[in-house]
């Protein structure tokens, strides 16, 4: 164990401090500083157990302006330097503002692909292939098979294969080992790369979002903290005017049990409802929001890189490959069903989530494993961590990845209904 730096905080009263492992750099941020009068108040211990990996020996528990609290930092250098993913570690860069994001024309690989997937799925082309359906509706499972190797058709096979199948799920790859570069433009052949607006990234590439035992399970912990259940299923980003279809998240390091990822079709949760209600969602937009993520990152003292957007998308979108009906709302961004007085709205949303996040029948729960790489199509599901494993025990093991995300198609519905948003 090493002591890397001592720092001193004044004047906090609620604060977070991070450490970038591997080039042992360090981040101190703190917010809501009690700028009016001296604050005294007890340190939140959890928000300082950053890794499984870091340690903070503390030498007081309170801070004020007058007695300032001296932090410790110390790591176990040894576990750091040998850790082979320490380039995909979680960073924030701080000065980088983005731009509104551009209109751009969109063309879904799936709409080319042989339907049988000759090439994708052709145990001439792989002999170990081996294709599970891993339940009726939702989420199959490749081995045999590297990411890495396809060529173009087997990718537009991929995409058709994802489009139809909701998340399919890659085993065994090395995938994560090809280097950044190509692990991008393995996505951009399905779409522009989306940068998030507000989630920490790897230090060389923003477009990689991080996904960290850390900062992510604390903080989704953190947030739901008076809820019965982390579970928060979700489309990415939905609130972009052209949100996300083929999602690829890799995890590096799995814990031994725990932090599973689920799905939900969209398309199954859609095909249930009864025609009625059918016929009344097709006919409707609904508002999705990006702010409450922004407003929240900036209360947590995060930097927010582009301005946040509210977007109108309808309810039932079309794929433009399958031409499947998917609902389009998730809990996680959709906010109100436009023109509806307010309590139909909540009663309509609150009804759908429902439906989405207890549909186990069309729901597929997936463990990682080292070297699993999972691609949705975020057009047509939802999907939620599950946050289940302490970040506050070590052994329970570092959960640690990132996503590539992919951008597609101005949402349309049924009878030429288009999204549409204010200037
Ligand atoms: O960490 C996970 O299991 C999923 C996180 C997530 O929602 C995402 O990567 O989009
Ligand atoms: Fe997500």
């Amino acid at each position: 164990m090493r002591v890397v730096d001592v720092l001193t905080l004044t004047g906090i009263h609620d604060c977070r401090v991070g450490v970038q492992i591997g080039s042992g750099q360090k981040q101190a941020r703190r917010y809501k500083k009690g700028v009016d009068k001296p604050r005294t108040k007890t340190f939140r211990f959890s928000q300082l157990n950053i890794h499984n990996m870091a340690t903070i020996t503390q030498t007081q528990t309170t801070a004020t302006e007058s007695a300032p609290l001296k932090l410790t930092l110390a790591y176990q250098e040894e576990i750091h330097e040998e850790y082979k993913y320490s380039a995909y570690l979680p960073v924030y860069d701080t000065e980088t503002t983005f731009p509104p994001l551009k209109p751009f024309e969109f063309n879904d690989r799936g709409l080319v692909a042989n339907k049988e997937k000759p090439n994708l799925l052709s145990k001439e082309n792989a002999p170990a292939l081996k294709v599970i359906n891993l339940t009726p509706g939702i989420g199959t499972e490749i081995r045999g098979l590297q990411l890495s190797q396809l060529n173009d058709i087997q990718k537009d096979e991929l995409a058709l294969l994802i489009a139809e199948r909701g998340v399919v799920v890659f085993r065994d790859q090395d995938f994560k080992d090809i280097g950044i570069e190509k692990q991008k433009e393995f996505g951009r052949y399905f779409g522009p790369l989306h940068i998030h607006p507000v989630g920490a990234h790897v230090k060389e590439s923003q477009e990689l979002h991080n996904i960290y035992l850390g900062s992510d399970n604390e903080y989704r912990n953190r947030r739901r903290g008076n809820r019965l259940t982390t579970t928060g299923y979700h489309s990415d980003v939905s609130y972009e005017r052209q949100p996300p279809g083929i999602t690829i998240l890799t995890l590096l390091s799995v814990p031994p049990t725990g932090g599973d990822t689920a799905w939900e079709s969209q398309t199954a949760a859609y095909a249930r409802l009864s025609p009625p209600i059918q016929a009344l969602l097709e006919n409707l937009r609904a508002e999705h929001s990006g702010f409450p993520q922004a407003e929240g990152a900036r209360r947590d003292g995060l930097f927010v890189r582009r301005e946040p957007v509210k977007t109108e998308h309808p309810i039932v979108r079309v794929h433009p490959a399958t031409g499947q009906k998917a609902l389009f709302v998730n809990p996680g961004f959709t906010k109100r069903i436009v023109g509806l007085k307010d309590e139909e709205s909540e009663a309509l949303l609150k009804l759908l989530f429902h439906h989405i996040t207890f549909g186990q029948d069309f729901q597929v729960r997936v463990k990682w494993e080292e070297g699993t790489v999972a691609l949705w199509d975020n057009r047509v599901t939802s999907h939620t961590a599950i946050s289940d494993y302490n970040v506050h025990v070590p052994q329970e093991g570092l959960r640690h990845g990132f996503r590539i995300t992919t951008l597609a198609e101005r949402p349309r519905g049924v009878n030429g209904l288009e999204s549409r948003w204010d200037e």
